[in-house]
């Protein structure tokens, strides 16, 4: 079983968190290929003040790879040139690259695992304008014809969402029952491959106190409600809509296993308060996990040596349990020539 571990952003905390996790105990005798620019992994070891001396692999050798760990070295982003704190359109194209160069192994079935350290996604933006987020950089870079969802992960609750990446103002036009249905069934779905079968689902209002009888707003009456019903009648232990004050209250007093919440601060302002320092983004749907720190690129610490490894080490502890839970099958499509150093996939807009 193998990990492919993207370095993240050049400019924010993923490099030395790469770092880090690569001496901890836990990764020791755990196969990994770790994807980018040898001399920004040299930089991360730095600031995190870790020693670190990887054999370097090339891209036509990712099909016998040692046991161990070894480094990809993509040579594409030289860290002379990174200004540590900032966004920029050279760390957004490494980042680019390394995320392509990680998925197309897990799809080639080298690796069963994908994890990256954070990206920016203003970085990725500067490097490719069309770039919204990753579920869309993924459908694109493995042509896949149902998308993903990310899932927020801690150990007593998870965290489910309908819409993700996109404008606020954007979210309550999105919802439709079918859409909260399709993410009651991959979270269902999810949750039993990590081995919750028949897991509880708490299922938030949009409006406040679930409407109060349509005072404010129809949502939670007319597409939340007949959604949960829908997931019932399937044998999903669904529950809602509950209104999304205290949804997460009552989950951690241990009512429900997951929240499905309708757009992205809704669970993630609750999860990050409970456990920021070991929250893991799972980004499920694709035949491998993808696991990446909940947390992002922290800019303003960036290089000081001062990034909690917490959560990074709970994604590589969480990717590696639902690897071995679900060992992959199908993901043999044979590596292009120049698969590493080719143009990397457009972006669409992922308008979950
Ligand atoms: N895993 C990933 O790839 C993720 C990437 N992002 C991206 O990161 C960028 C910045 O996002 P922000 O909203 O500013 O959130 P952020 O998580 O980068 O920073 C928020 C605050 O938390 C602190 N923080 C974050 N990680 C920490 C750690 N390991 N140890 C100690 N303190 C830590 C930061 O210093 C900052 O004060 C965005 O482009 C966003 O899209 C955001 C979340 C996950
Ligand atoms: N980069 C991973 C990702 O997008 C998940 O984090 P968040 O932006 O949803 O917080």
């Amino acid at each position: 079983m193998r990990v492919a571990l993207a370095i993240g952003d050049a400019g924010g905390v993923g490099p030395e968190l790469a770092a880090k996790l690569l001496t901890h105990g836990d990764l020791q005798g755990q196969d990994v290929v770790v994807v980018g620019d040898a001399s920004v992994l040299a930089m991360g070891a730095r600031h995190a003040e870790v020693d670190l001396d990887l054999p370097v692999v090339s891209a036509d050798q990712v099909n016998v790879l040692p046991s161990g760990h070894v480094l990809l070295d993509l040579g594409n982003c030289p860290a002379g040139g990174t200004v540590l704190g900032q966004s920029s359109p050279e760390a957004g194209a490494a980042s680019l690259q390394n995320f392509a160069t990680v998925l197309r192994l897990a799809k080639a079935g080298i690796v069963d695992v994908v994890m990256f350290t954070p990206f920016n996604k203003h970085s990725m933006r500067l490097a490719r304008p069309s770039y919204v987020d990753e579920i869309g950089f993924i459908d694109m870079t493995l042509s896949s014809d149902r998308s993903g969802r990310e899932f927020n992960v801690l150990e007593e609750v998870w965290n489910a969402r309908v819409t993700s990446h996109i404008p606020l103002r954007q979210v309550a036009e999105t919802l439709s029952v079918e859409r909260i249905l399709g993410s009651l069934r991959l979270t269902a779905e999810v949750m039993a491959g990590a081995g919750k079968p028949g897991a509880r689902i708490g299922v938030a209002a949009l409006n406040p106190h679930a409407g109060d009888g349509r005072n404010f707003g129809h949502e939670d009456d007319d597409i939340i409600a007949p959604a949960v019903e829908a997931a019932v009648a399937e044998g999903i232990p669904a529950t809602g809509p509950v209104p999304s004050d205290t949804v997460f209250v009552r989950a951690t007093r241990g009512e429900f296993d997951a929240v499905l919440t309708m757009y992205h601060d809704q669970g993630q302002i609750a999860m990050k308060l409970m456990g920021f320092d070991r929250g893991v983004t799972l980004i499920a749907g694709y035949g491998f996990p993808i696991v990446t720190p909940a947390h992002g690129t922290a800019f303003d610490i960036a290089g000081k040596g001062k990034a909690d490894l917490g959560a990074t080490l709970e994604a590589a502890r969480l990717g590696i349990r639902l690897a071995k839970l679900n060992p992959a099958s199908g993901n043999t499509v044979p590596l292009a020539e120049g698969w590493a150093t080719d143009e990397v996939a457009p972006s669409r807009s992922a308008a979950e």
